[in-house]
This record gives C-alpha cells, sequence and structure tokens, in this order.
C-alpha cells in the first residue's frame, strides 16, 4: 500500500499511501505509524504523508498477497477499531466482559456494535435484553437491532427460536458470518466488538479472515492452567497477523460484602500471559454476584451498577482500550439510528 517514497537531500521524506477506501477509519493510524517508522530512521528530520486511493485491480491484487476473503470495505469501511474479544476456553466470562466493554465503551460516548460470533454459545441477545428479529432496509441490508438506542447488535440468537441448538455445519455458519460483517448496516462506528467463540475453531478462523484490520483482547482466569490455554487463542491470533491489544483477567477473586478479596481462582494468570505475550495487562475484573445477575437480567452491569467494584474495573479496561487505539479527529453525532423497514430475512 506504500505508493511512493521521495527523500529530499535535507532529510525531508514524503510518503504516499494508498487505501482501500477514501474514507478509511484507520487513516490517521497510518499516518502516524508511517511517520513514526521513519523519524526511527537516522538523517530524516520530517515526514510528509499523503493518501490516495487503490484501484480495483490494485485491491484485487493485495487482496490476492494477503490471501484473505475481503479488505475492510463496504459495511465495515465505517468501522473505526474491531475489537475481537477471545479466550481459549468457554465460561471465562467472554461474553459477560464483551458486553460489558461494549457498554462501558458507550458510556464514553462511543458509537458501539456488538457482534456475537459465539455461535453455538450465543448469548449477546440475552446480556442486552434485546430479542428482535433484524429487518432488512430498502437498500437490502440487515438492520441491527439496537440496545439503548444506539448499541448496534447482531447474533445468530436472532435468527433462532429461543433455547434451540444451533445446528447449522461449517459452510453455512461461515456464511452467516459474512453476511454479519458484509451485509449489516453496521454503519459510522468507533467500536464493533465481537464476542469470538472460545478456542481456536473454524469460526475464529473464518472470522480472523473476513477481520484483517483486528486487534484481540485476550480473557483469561487467575488460574494458570487458563493461562495456558489462551495461549493458543494468542497464537492463532498471532498467526494471522492480527494484533493482540492486551489481556483482560477476569473472576480475579470474589469480593465480599464487606469488600474482601478472595482468590477463589487463584493468582497471577493474567500477569503471566501478558508477560508472556510482551502485552499490557488491560485489568484485573473481580467476581462479583452483581455481574453476573446483570448478565442474566440483559441489563449489562457497567450503565445499571457503575459502583459495582467489576463494573468499575470495566469501566478503566474501557478508558484504556480507547487510550490504546486509534480515535476519531471529530467525534460522530449520536443520532443515528437505522429506520428498519417491516421485512424478514432470508437466511442461508
Ligand atoms: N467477573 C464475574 N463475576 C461474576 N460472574 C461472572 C463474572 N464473569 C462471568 N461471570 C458469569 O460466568 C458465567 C460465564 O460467563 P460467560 O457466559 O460470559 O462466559 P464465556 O466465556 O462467554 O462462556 P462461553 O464461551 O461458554 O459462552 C455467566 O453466568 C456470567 O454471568
Amino acid at each position: 500500500m506504500v505508493r511512493r517514497i521521495d527523500v529530499a537531500a535535507d532529510g525531508q521524506v514524503f510518503v504516499t499511501v494508498s487505501l482501500t477506501t477514501p474514507g478509511c477509519p484507520i487513516k490517521s493510524h497510518f499516518e502516524q505509524e508511517v511517520t513514526a517508522a521513519l523519524m526511527q530512521l537516522d538523517g530524516v528530520i520530517a515526514v510528509d504523508v499523503t493518501f490516495d486511493v487503490l484501484s480495483d485491480g490494485e485491491k484485487g491484487q493485495l487482496q490476492e498477497r494477503l490471501g484473505r476473503s475481503a479488505l475492510p470495505e463496504g459495511s465495515l469501511a465505517q468501522v473505526g477499531t474491531v475489537l475481537c474479544i477471545a479466550s481459549g476456553k468457554g465460561g471465562v466470562g467472554k461474553s459477560t466482559l464483551s458486553a460489558n466493554l461494549a457498554a462501558a465503551l458507550w458510556r464514553e460516548g462511543k458509537h458501539v456494535g456488538v457482534l456475537d460470533a459465539d455461535v453455538w454459545g450465543y448469548s449477546i441477545p440475552r446480556m442486552f435484553g434485546v430479542n428482535q428479529r433484524p429487518v432488512v432496509s430498502s437498500e437490502r441490508t440487515i438492520v441491527p437491532p439496537l440496545a439503548h438506542g444506539t448499541i448496534k447488535l447482531m447474533s445468530i440468537g436472532f435468527f433462532v427460536e429461543e433455547d434451540s441448538a444451533v445446528v447449522w455445519r461449517g459452510p453455512m455458519l461461515h456464511k452467516a458470518l459474512e453476511q454479519f460483517l458484509g451485509d449489516v448496516a453496521w454503519g459510522e462506528l468507533d467500536y464493533l466488538v465481537v464476542d469470538l467463540p472460545p478456542g481456536t475453531g473454524d469460526v475464529s478462523m473464518s472470522l480472523a479472515e473476513f477481520l484483517p484490520q483486528a486487534r484481540f483482547v485476550l480473557v483469561t482466569t487467575p488460574q494458570v492452567a487458563a493461562q495456558k490455554v489462551a495461549r493458543r487463542a494468542a497464537k492463532m491470533a498471532l498467526k494471522l497477523d492480527h494484533e493482540v491489544i492486551g489481556v483482560v483477567e477476569n473472576m480475579s477473586g470474589y469480593v465480599d460484602d464487606t469488600g474482601r478479596v478472595h482468590p477463589i481462582f487463584g493468582e497471577g494468570g493474567g500477569d503471566a500471559l501478558a508477560e508472556e505475550l510482551d502485552v499490557p495487562l488491560l485489568g484485573r475484573v473481580p467476581l462479583t454476584i452483581p455481574l453476573r445477575e446483570h448478565a442474566d437480567t440483559g441489563t449489562p452491569l457497567v450503565l445499571e451498577r457503575p459502583d459495582d467494584p467489576a463494573a468499575q474495573a470495566i469501566q478503566r479496561i474501557a478508558a484504556r482500550l480507547t487510550a490504546l487505539t486509534p480515535q476519531r479527529p471529530v467525534p460522530l453525532p449520536m443520532a443515528d439510528a437505522p429506520q428498519p423497514v417491516g421485512m424478514s430475512l432470508p437466511m442461508a
């Protein structure tokens, strides 16, 4: 994507970067990273980055070279940061954290969407208390149901009867995920939070392919055994050239009514994993009963009980995530709720 580099005798460097789409949401990120990389070189006194756009033919070649099925365009073109929440095994609180992190980012004034890619253990509809069949807009895009008026949600759970098992085979799931990313009217979002299925199975791999620009947050519990399993998810992300942005340790001790912390699941797993991967430990979320209760009743804890220790920990993690990811220079206006039209979705 580097179109041209000119070096002037006085040490000024002029770089042209070709974007996949003119409205590329990570344009400023490219500018910062290219400048930072070049300024480290001896003799470089200033860097000037300009942009143009790849032609369709060039895009095709790039796609081929990357060996990936999709470049970030279409319905994801206006998504600033894709955050994949991953874990090595189930039950570590990945979905609870995905829902609450999304709500915490929303509380910070960000535009947020949540894609529930945990196709067999989907729980995002329940965690937000939304159970509404998505509709198709007049432009033939899938309109995501909204939580709290603006958080856009998409889940397999919206397309199957409640409590029924998803018995789709690999290719159908692959197709559904492709649709969730390509045909959903995500619109302009600061963050798309993706709740991945546990482990490193086909769905995670497909998604990783569809989302070349994703950043991974790894969730682990404090036991050393859990950390070893989480490492596998990290390896998958790195193998697919995704950035692992940090680690969250969940269930880090039980906080009783007096505020005393009991390390039920041991200690140190999150630190050890973060150290091993050389990424920051974004935070530790304690075990609290309200976090579980609110997940069950469809009201994210960070919105209902922001004073709870787990809610506070999650809000701090959201703040760290915003500090670690590129921000839009101009905040988006809040009133952008899409208007659904009544039509049922023909799936698969
Ligand atoms: N810090 C916490 N304190 C209390 N309960 C928690 C905490 N984190 C998660 N839980 C509870 O643990 C259970 C499992 O959490 P969750 O469903 O988020 O895990 P998961 O990793 O997404 O699991 P799966 O991958 O199997 O879907 C839920 O009942 C949730 O409410």
